[in-house]
């Protein structure tokens, strides 16, 4: 089987991507983050404490024929952003872009940290990095992709994200009308559980090209992008006006100032990030300084991010083998 499903970004700074997922019979839709940065699929519930409900729309497993509790099993999980949600574990029938998963482990909140109860925009995440990574206990469960993979007539999954407009992610099989050109594919090393891959290098506006191996993860779930501070630097210098403030804990700069594109390699192929998306929105209240949309990595790890896939046309490979795919659009 194969699909697609509508990729919508909460805001006009592209801060997340929701989908509509069906879960449970009668159907139950949810708008749902789609991360693959993670490996978890919780929703806010009818078991979420109501004082951390606002506005989101909850799966009441009460309310589904199909539902059924995974007694025992609980999960907690925690993101680089410190928010984290924790709660119970069931099945139940599930479906994203037209394709059916008949006993998804739906991980309902309990808990969720105030950022989930502040983001009206998203009532769940649908993790899709590697099963290794999910964090219900006693014994982990599989990601949607991991179930659906089987049944899908390739084992992989795209993403055509926008800036301040619906795009789309694909499930079994690749839109050739949604690129130009061709695509790159770079190997993945899932070792850690995520997308990780390595770039070729990068260019700072009409800058030459510094071929330089850049490993890091192709996060959905990450609004910007994180680079080694020698770039970030480098990039900085060519914004007039930027400096690294530590109470934004960032780079940031007067708003009107240019801000050159920032080009990243997939082997010889180039992957533009235009210079309007590398300023990401007002640092302070008065709007004079802004956030730059590429800061620097912490803990080694890079983020090519929403700012860099929603540049390009991706496709994440789950061969036994895993790859990831770029192209331009
Ligand atoms: C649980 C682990 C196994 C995996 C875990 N993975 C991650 O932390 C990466 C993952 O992609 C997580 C997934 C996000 C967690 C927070 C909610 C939205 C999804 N990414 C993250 O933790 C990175 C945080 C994001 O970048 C936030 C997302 C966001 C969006 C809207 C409102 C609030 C927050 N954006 C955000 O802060 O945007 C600014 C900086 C412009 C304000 C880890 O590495 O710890």
């Amino acid at each position: 089987s194969e699909g697609s499903v509508t990729a919508t970004p909460i805001d006009t700074i592209d801060t997340e991507y929701t989908i509509p997922v069906s879960i449970g019979t009668p159907a139950q839709v949810l708008q749902m983050d789609v991360d693959t940065g993670s490996s978890d699929f919780w929703v806010f519930s009818s078991e979420t404490e109501s004082d951390e409900v606002n506005g989101q729309t909850i799966y009441d497993p009460s309310q589904s024929s199909t539902s059924k509790k995974l007694s025992g099993d609980t999960y907690s999980v925690s993101y680089g952003d410190g928010s984290s949600s924790s709660g119970e574990v069931y099945t139940d029938k599930v479906k994203i872009a037209g394709i059916t998963v008949s006993k998804q482990a739906v991980e309902v909140a309990e808990q969720v940290s105030s950022s989930f109860t502040s983001d009206t925009s998203s009532s769940g995440l649908v993790g899709l990095a590697f099963d290794s990574l999910n964090q219900v206990s006693p014994s982990a469960v599989q990601t949607f992709f991991g179930n659906a993979q089987s049944k899908l007539d390739s084992p992989l999954f795209t993403a055509d994200l926008k800036h301040d407009a619906a795009g789309s992610y694909g499930f079994g099989f690749i839109d050739s009308s949604l690129y130009t050109g061709s695509i790159t594919y770079e190997d993945i090393d899932s070792s850690d559980g995520f997308w990780s891959w390595t770039s070729s290098g990068y260019a700072i506006g009409s800058g030459s090209f510094v071929s330089t191996k850049i490993t890091g993860i192709a996060d959905t779930g990450t609004t910007l992008m994180t680079m080694p501070s020698s770039i970030v630097k480098a990039y900085y210098k060519k914004v007039s006006g930027s400096y690294y403030d530590s109470t934004a804990a960032g780079y940031i700069f007067p708003c009107g100032n240019t801000t050159p594109s920032f080009t990243f390699g997939v082997g010889s192929l180039r992957i533009v990030i235009p210079g309007s998306y590398m300023s990401y929105a007002a640092a302070d209240d008065d709007g004079t300084y802004c956030y730059g949309s590429l800061q620097k990595s912490s803990g080694g790890t890079n983020i090519f991010g929403d700012v860099a896939l929603k540049s390009a046309f991706v496709v994440f490979n789950g061969a036994s083998s895993p790859t990831i795919g770029w192209a331009t659009k």
